[in-house]
């Protein structure tokens, strides 16, 4: 009903689509009573004939009614779109959600190996697939359903990620059901809009990608009448008989459109946030930073302390930022929810986009509104950021309340879960105190509740754990893993630490001096370095190194004075490897391997 509604009212391009599909459908089906002639039966007496009343579409140079070819190659079309897509969408959702509920180890070597397959191109690596498996449609639709098994594993596995910490699950698990069934049962019946969304997407790229193998000779072989392989055929002819090429081509183009208009509604029906966000379903930036700088009044003079931060982050991920200190981690934070000295005066270029609105063109009020509900921050030493005179629940009540429209009591039954959810043993006990009653740790959790108490898409969380116990370190960044994970929320994680990165972060990005000179994913980046300065930090920290044996190292000299002037590279006055370049020109972040960027000229 609702997608009656939402199609004929609010979206009339999907009925296109849904008209589209259903009449390839029913020529498909239909096709022995709609074709005039046989598809295959060759004729050279009527060989290369232009459109007429004998042969709607011309013929070929065989004599074959490329009418009748068209109105046969859409069963090609659908069925090879079709099977592609399910065979990639079961693979991928049995893969992904069996990784993503085991987890540890076996997680990371799939992901890891998807990750590779996903930093190719798709029709690339399904030519090079298909080349290597032998010219034949069968062998094409496989190399297409591999290389596309990958997007439905990455995209079932973050949908189990955070399925599997919901307590219904736990409650299955603790009843003793098997894995299986609680995969089965729980956690799939909870991932079919997305796969469905990415389904239907999808079947309009498989039926273009198996196209362009045929039209390459590696798909369906002549005589078939596929779309594709009747192009191939028909580039001989292209100039004299234009008929040849246009109505096959026209075919894909029309089909291909068609499922992409209907796989646009079914997103917008079934996943409402990600209308009018072109590219949501491939998780797009929650945050965007570009070229950002930042000048911030030092003594007399005014300093250039951020020269050109630009980095993402994607709904429900961790980036870390790490740096020495003096890097422009803080200042980099602050910039984004306009916290600066002068509010966003020190901010002198760059955007900074939330869920694609640039906060910086945001008036004061509006940004107010943004803090706490939208974009959340906790810093290092929670004790400064609780107010001693209040309690801890009126404390956390008075940011729900600034922000919803409830009454007290909610607000107090809401702290109370906040409290609870962050693992506050006795959460009414907690609510009564006073910030200097609760260890440390406590008011860090406590912090985490009120900085979650909005549901805000983005957490900055700026150095959490560097002023707690080493003992107590790991509980609190365990919990902004999970209480993010479960609230879909997505955390910049602010840091010194190598170590704290490895455990909880998805990516990292390493500031040097005011710029991002490299940025990854956390396994990529942490193990194969590719910037001087990464390397270094990575040697002050033995235990990320196995086997390491060496005495801990430290990084020779220090960050420069934000007054320095600097030619060249940033970091060049303490590079080992430098070259003549680094100390002429400044490199730019560049990729080096999928997502992997560094700026480095060695
Ligand atoms: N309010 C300010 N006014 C002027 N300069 C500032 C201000 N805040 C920071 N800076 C300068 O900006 C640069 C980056 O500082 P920032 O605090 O962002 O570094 P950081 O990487 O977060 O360091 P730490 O890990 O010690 O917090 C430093 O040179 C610092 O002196």
């Amino acid at each position: 009903m609702e997608f009656y509604r939402y199609v004929l009212m609010k979206n009339p391009l999907t009925l296109v689509g849904c008209c589209i599909v259903f009449l390839m459908a029913a020529v498909a089906i239909l096709a022995p009573v709609l074709a005039t002639h046989d598809p295959v039966a060759i004729n050279m007496t009527e060989k290369l004939k232009a459109p007429g009343a004998g042969h709607f579409f011309g013929t070929d140079e065989m004599g074959r009614d490329i009418f009748s070819r068209i109105i046969y190659g859409s069963r090609y079309s659908l069925g090879v779109g079709i099977s592609i897509v399910l065979v990639a969408a079961l693979v991928g959702t049995a893969l992904g959600s069996t990784v993503g509920y085991i987890g540890g180890r076996t997680d990371q070597i799939a992901m890891g190996i998807m990750d590779v397959i996903l930093s190719f191109p798709s029709l690339v690596l399904a030519m090079a697939l298909a080349a290597a498996l032998g010219p034949s449609l069968f062998n094409a639709m496989l190399a297409v359903s591999l290389v596309k098994i990958p997007v439905y594993v990455r995209l079932v596995r973050g949908q189990v990620l955070s399925l599997k910490e919901k307590q219904y699950v736990k409650a299955a698990r603790s009843f003793g059901s098997s894995t299986g069934w609680v995969i089965c049962k729980h956690i799939l019946p909870n991932c079919t809009s997305p796969v469905l969304i990415q389904v239907t997407l999808g079947i309009g790229e498989a039926i273009l990608i198996a196209a362009s193998l045929s039209f390459i000779g590696l798909g369906a072989q002549p005589p078939a009448p596929e779309w594709g392989a009747m192009i191939n055929t028909a580039r001989t002819y292209i100039l004299d008989q234009w008929w040849y090429a246009t109505f096959p081509g026209l075919s894909i183009f029309i089909t291909v459109m068609g499922f992409n208009l209907l796989g646009d509604g079914v997103r917008d029906i079934l996943d409402p946030r990600s209308k009018n966000k072109p590219g949501a379903i491939k998780m797009t930036a929650l945050l965007s930073v570009k070229n950002l700088t930042v000048d911030l009044p030092t003594g007399r003079k005014t300093a250039r302390v951020l020269h050109g931060v630009s980095f993402d982050i994607k709904p429900g991920e961790v980036l870390g930022l790490v740096g020495e200190s003096g890097s422009g981690k803080s200042v980099t934070a602050l910039s984004i929810l306009q916290l600066l000295p002068g509010g966003k005066g020190g901010i002198s270029g760059g955007s900074i986009c939330f869920k694609e609105q640039n906060l910086i063109d945001k008036t004061p009020q509006e940004m107010r509104k943004i803090r706490g509900k939208d974009i959340s921050m906790i810093f290092q030493e929670p004790m400064t950021s609780l107010n001693p005179a209040f309690t801890i629940g009126k404390q956390i009540m008075d940011v729900i309340l600034a922000h919803n429209n409830i009454s007290k009591r909610e607000a107090k039954e809401h702290a109370l879960d906040m409290l609870g959810r962050v693992q506050i043993p006795d959460p009414a006990r907690t609510f009564a105190s006073y910030p200097h009653q609760l260890s440390g740790g406590m008011r860090q959790r406590v912090m985490i509740a009120g900085a979650l108490s909005c549901g805000p898409g983005l957490l900055i969380a700026d150095e959490p754990t560097t002023a707690l116990d080493v003992t107590i370190q790991a509980q609190v960044l365990r919990l902004i893993k999970e209480a993010t994970m479960q609230a879909g929320a997505s955390v910049l994680l602010i840091t010194h630490d190598l170590g704290v990165v490895a455990q909880i972060c998805a990516r990292v990005a390493v500031m040097y001096a005011g710029e991002i000179v490299e940025i990854g994913d956390v396994n990529e980046t942490l193990l194969s370095p590719r910037h001087p300065y990464t390397r270094a930090l990575l040697e002050t920290v033995p235990e990320l190194t196995p086997g390491y044996r060496k005495k801990l190292a430290s990084i020779p000299g220090s960050v420069p004075d934000v007054f320095a002037r600097i030619s060249g590279c940033r970091f060049n006055d303490r590079c080992s490897v430098k070259k003549d370049i680094c100390l002429a020109q400044k490199p730019q972040l560049v990729c080096v391997n999928g997502n992997h960027k560094v700026a480095c000229w060695t």
